[in-house]
């Protein structure tokens, strides 16, 4: 599905990704870990196109999409991504946030499917509120709700647990286990919460000032090890 080369990622002078190299496959939790400032976010904004890479190769679905720069020719790609502290449009309504994720699909696609309200029927019932309106875990909710309207192939979350009470967190987490078991989608998942991550992932990046320290399978990730390694 997803398969990085050697990736690396500048803010002006200062290089901040060093040869990433990983995949996400389909029907499977990527888990990519590592304490604040590592990159984490950084990395989801290079694949996302929202900062460009500065090198390295970027293949999806056996396409080659590092040229494809634009985070519209990305999400055009087929790839979703629910940023960290959720970028919704406050005020706009939940139907109108739901509708800005239109954008990328062709006009005779543009509807909600009925998946999203199954599986957060609360934003059905909130279809006319405010988005700034909603608590912090129901715009959760809706950013990836957003994200799903144009059935990513690849979905990214960046730290969807963050500040969010526990029930919601619950929820969000039979969000993520339902969307991998239908197989076809790879989710790439930011995640500090350590258990949320260590319950839900199949395979575990983790970084460390930029680089890779870890890239394993869940069968070959010991639960001490990698706390050890995310951990301050
Ligand atoms: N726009 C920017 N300009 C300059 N430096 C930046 C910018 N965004 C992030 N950085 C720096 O890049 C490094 C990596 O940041 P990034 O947000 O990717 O890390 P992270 O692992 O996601 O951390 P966190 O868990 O705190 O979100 C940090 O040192 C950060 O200060």
């Amino acid at each position: 599905m997803l398969t990085l080369k050697d990736l690396t990622l500048h803010y002006g002078h200062s290089q901040i990704l060093y040869d990433i190299s990983m995949e996400a496959k389909p029907g499977a939790v990527t888990c990519l870990m590592g304490t604040n400032g590592v990159g984490k976010t950084s990395l989801l904004k290079a694949i996302s196109g929202t900062h460009p890479r500065s090198g390295g190769s970027m293949v999806l679905n056996g396409q080659d999409i590092s040229a494809r720069t634009s985070p519209h020719a990305r999400a055009q790609a087929g790839i979703g991504y629910v940023p960290q502290g959720r970028d919704i449009f406050p005020l706009m309504t939940v139907r109108e946030n739901l509708q800005t994720g239109y954008a990328c699909i062709p006009k005779s696609d543009w509807t909600i499917p009925d998946e999203v309200f199954e599986l957060f029927p609360i934003l059905k019932d909130f279809l006319n509120r405010r988005g700034g309106d909603l608590s912090g875990g129901q715009q959760q909710q809706l950013a990836i709700a957003r994200a799903m309207i144009a059935q990513p192939k690849l979905l990214l979350l960046d730290e969807p647990t963050e500040g969010i009470q526990p029930n919601i967190i619950k929820q969000i987490g039979e969000v993520i286990k339902y969307l991998r078991s239908k197989g076809d989608m790879a989710i790439i998942l930011v995640e500090q919460f350590f258990d949320f991550a260590y319950e839900l992932g199949d395979h575990f990046v983790a970084l460390e000032r930029g680089r890779v320290i870890h890239n394993a399978p869940r069968a070959e990730t010991l639960r001490e090890d990698l706390l050890a390694k995310v951990s301050v």
